[in-house]
């Protein structure tokens, strides 16, 4: 199949690289220790420099390689001539060697939905301080961070990348295996680490570290959890489900958006996980759809179900689509 790779293969063969490259900037930007942060909406809504390049990185790579696609990326910036090193135009060889699902083998660009988050956990990322001057009971805020692109097509996630940029970050700056990627297309798998699940019958629930309230608490706790993981970003609390480390990522609140959810929901649909609001009902990724995931955001690798029949009558009344 690399005689001449479906449009959407080529597509995602190209997220990998820029993905790839998004990490070296999320990495190269924190170990500068300036992070040029600036306040959005409030505190727990910032953007810092990596955001801001990573951004522009991305989505000058993608409408430079396929300018007939739409992409909507997190940050709102001034239209700008991109410096020629933040474009990346190489391709995973290794992704344009899959066969791409019939399903999908004709679609064409202007079809295809591209959802960028430049940096997801930017709190987290914030809060780690700098490689070089890593406080210790910080560092594991690190692995928080993912650079999410995220493919949609009629509505539906249908392909996912995730860069990882700290993953291994205990070997330290040097090494050459800090960082990695994460990819998945429903009806072909998903690469990039080890599906893993939690023991039978635990119920792990994963949810928000900087954006809490009252029904987010309710809600887990509604869960009847046997454990429960508090850490940063959407791309980081998928990577906990597949990898056996959660059961269940509730988040009963606004704050999340679609470029949250569009990635990480492809990944978990191709390894036969869920991902919904609080209601149970999908999201929608279309170019013209809102934003904002405003019924929250319930994924699952298994039990979807069990999870979704927990959630209080008072949360669904107070979380509307
Ligand atoms: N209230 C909020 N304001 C801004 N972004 C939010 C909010 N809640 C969630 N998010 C986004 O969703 C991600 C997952 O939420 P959480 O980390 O709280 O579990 C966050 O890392 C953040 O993405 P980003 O870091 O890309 O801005
Ligand atoms: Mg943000
Ligand atoms: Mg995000
Ligand atoms: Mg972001």
């Amino acid at each position: 199949m690399s005689g001449n790779p479906a449009v959407v293969m080529r597509l995602v063969a190209s997220a990998y690289a820029m993905a790839e490259k998004a990490g070296a900037i999320v990495r190269r930007v924190l170990q500068s220790g300036e992070l040029g942060i600036v306040e959005k909406t409030g505190a727990n809504d910032l953007q810092t420099l990596a955001d801001r390049l990573v951004q522009q990185s991305i989505c000058a790579s993608l409408s430079k390689s396929f300018p007939k696609i739409t992409i909507i990326g997190e940050e709102d910036l001034p239209e700008e001539a991109v410096k020629e090193d933040l474009i990346e135009s190489g391709q995973s060889e290794d992704i344009l060697q899959k066969s791409c699902p019939a399903e999908y083998s004709a679609l064409k660009e202007e079809e295809l939905v591209v959802w960028v988050d430049p940096l997801d956990g930017t709190k987290e990322y914030t809060e780690a301080l700098t490689l070089t001057h890593l406080q210790p009971n910080h560092q594991w805020l690190l692995d928080h961070v993912t650079v999410l692109i995220g493919i949609a097509y009629g509505g539906k996630a249908i392909a996912g990348v995730i860069n990882q940029p700290f993953f291994n970050y205990q070997l330290g700056t040097e090494s050459a295996d800090m960082g990695r990627t994460l990819w998945g297309m429903p009806g072909l798998g998903a690469f990039g680490f080890e599906l893993q699940e939690v023991p039978d019958g635990r119920r792990i629930v994963t949810t928000t570290r900087s954006h809490s309230n009252k029904l987010v608490t309710d809600t887990v706790d509604a869960m009847e959890p046997h454990d429960v993981i508090r850490v940063g970003g959407a791309g980081n609390k998928i990577i906990q489900l597949v990898e056996g480390k959660a059961s269940a990522y509730v988040f009963a609140s606004l704050g999340t958006k679609k470029w949250d959810t569009c990635a990480p929901e492809a990944i978990l649909l191709a390894v036969g996980g869920k991902l919904t609001d609080m209601h149970g009902s999908a999201l929608c990724y279309d170019a013209n759809v809102k934003h904002m995931n405003s019924a929250g955001v319930l994924a699952t690798l298994r039990n979807h179900q069990y999870y979704a029949s927990r959630v209080p009558q008072s949360v669904l009344q107070a979380l509307k689509p």
